[in-house]
């Protein structure tokens, strides 16, 4: 298939609906009555398609403001408004640390699957991308829970960047989205032709799940082309991640964000097969397929053996945008809990909140404590019952 000329729309933007004239006509002939009023065409500015197509507003609203909390006697007390806009959104959204208890009495007797995003979740949101970086803290808690439940990471970044930066074998991976799934062998699922048997680092058979496959040249040509028409933006940063392009604008000055956002439009105009969505501070080129970080939360349950039950649980801890899709699965039907990691009020499909990565470490700890105990409880009843 030559995909480069379909008849698919353009490019769907995520957030920001598209803007229309603020009567939603195109037209700059306006009808009045049986009259007919001519207002002047506007000559089309600079970047025009990137601020009406709302590219520009997604933009700017991509990323929380870092803010300083205070701590007296271990409580946070609210120092400004946007504490107590938190304090009112967490009656929506409560933090899965003060709800535990309800989690863990609705996870009792339940397998328990744990699905986790990368930046921003298990590491700090840091200016270079090279550099996100976990703590070896986080690790172990990333590890203990994976002895425990089965444990997936699904990250925007390609599968084998987001496996060197995590560096743990007994978890899952899927890299750029979900697009790209290296899961347990199951039988259900490898009837797909998108799906392989293949082997991890340590030879351990698995499935390789690659549904956008056949966009691997067309990507590698869109982030080439990404990279040179963006080199002399200063500060614009182009990660290829196999089946996706990030354009990063974090470090770029503000007064330029347009011409970053029209340079990808313009490229994406020349790629009707490829779409844009938006992460903290990035732009996302990524194919038109019916594919995303929900999609490959089903995928594993279902490669698990875990789907369709009622005795699982599945909990999606995530900060991004993009994470939305897998909170929506868990929304649909209640089959599971998703935590949103924000320390500003957002909207969201999830269940739960949590601040940042520290208290998403702290709720890691704290369900491996939980189960530790349980299984304590079960080797006693078990054994009164001898
Ligand atoms: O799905 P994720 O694992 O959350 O990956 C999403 C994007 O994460 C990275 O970018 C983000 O984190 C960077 C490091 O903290 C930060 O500099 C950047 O502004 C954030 O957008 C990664 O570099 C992207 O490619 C991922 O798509």
């Amino acid at each position: 298939m030559d995909l480069k000329t379909n008849q698919v729309s353009p490019v769907l933007t995520d957030p920001a609906p598209i803007k229309k004239s603020r009567l939603g006509m195109k037209s700059s002939l306006l009808q009045h009555s049986s009259t007919f009023i001519m207002i002047p065409r506007k000559k089309p500015g600079k970047f025009d398609d990137v601020r009406s197509n709302g590219w520009l507003d997604a933009m700017k609203s991509s990323s929380p403001p870092q803010k300083k909390l205070i701590k007296d006697f271990n409580v946070e007390v609210a120092s400004d408004d946007t504490d107590i806009a938190y304090f009112s959104w967490m009656l929506k959204y409560p933090s899965a640390l003060n709800f535990f208890e309800q989690i863990t009495n609705y996870a009792k007797n339940k397998k328990i699957a744990m699905f986790l995003d990368y930046d921003g979740t298990l590491s700090p949101i840091v200016d270079d991308p090279d550099r996100a970086l976990m703590s070896d803290d986080m690790r172990s808690a990333v590890r203990n829970v994976a002895k425990y439940f089965p444990t997936a990471i699904i990250s925007g970044r390609s599968r084998d960047k987001v496996y060197d930066l995590v560096g743990l074998t007994e978890l899952y991976y899927a890299g750029s989205h979900g697009m790209d799934i290296m899961g347990p062998l199951s039988h259900t699922v490898s009837d797909d032709p998108n799906c392989v048997e293949s082997n991890d680092q340590q030879g351990k058979e698995l499935n390789l799940f690659q549904p956008a496959r056949e966009f691997l040249p067309l990507i590698d040509e869109v982030f080439r082309t990404l990279v040179e028409n963006t080199k002399e933006i200063k500060g614009a940063k182009v990660e290829n991640h196999k089946f996706c392009v990030s354009v990063h604008y974090r470090n770029v000055d503000e007064k330029n964000w347009p011409v970053v956002a029209q340079c990808v439009h313009d490229i994406l105009k020349g790629y009707p097969r490829l779409r844009l969505t938006h992460g903290r501070k990035v732009l996302e080129v990524r194919p038109v397929i019916d594919w995303d970080k929900g999609k490959a939360v089903e995928f594993l349950l279902e490669s698990l053996g875990l789907s369709d039950k009622n005795d699982v649980l599945p909990i999606y801890i995530g900060d991004d945008r993009t994470d939305e899709d897998a909170f929506k699965v868990l929304q649909g039907d209640n089959r599971g809990y998703g935590i949103l990691v924000s320390p500003v009020p957002k909207e969201t499909s999830a269940f739960y909140s949590l601040r940042n990565p520290e208290e998403v470490m702290k709720f890691l700890n704290t369900l491996v404590k939980w189960k530790k105990q349980e299984e304590a409880k079960c080797a006693i009843d078990s054994k009164r019952s001898m």
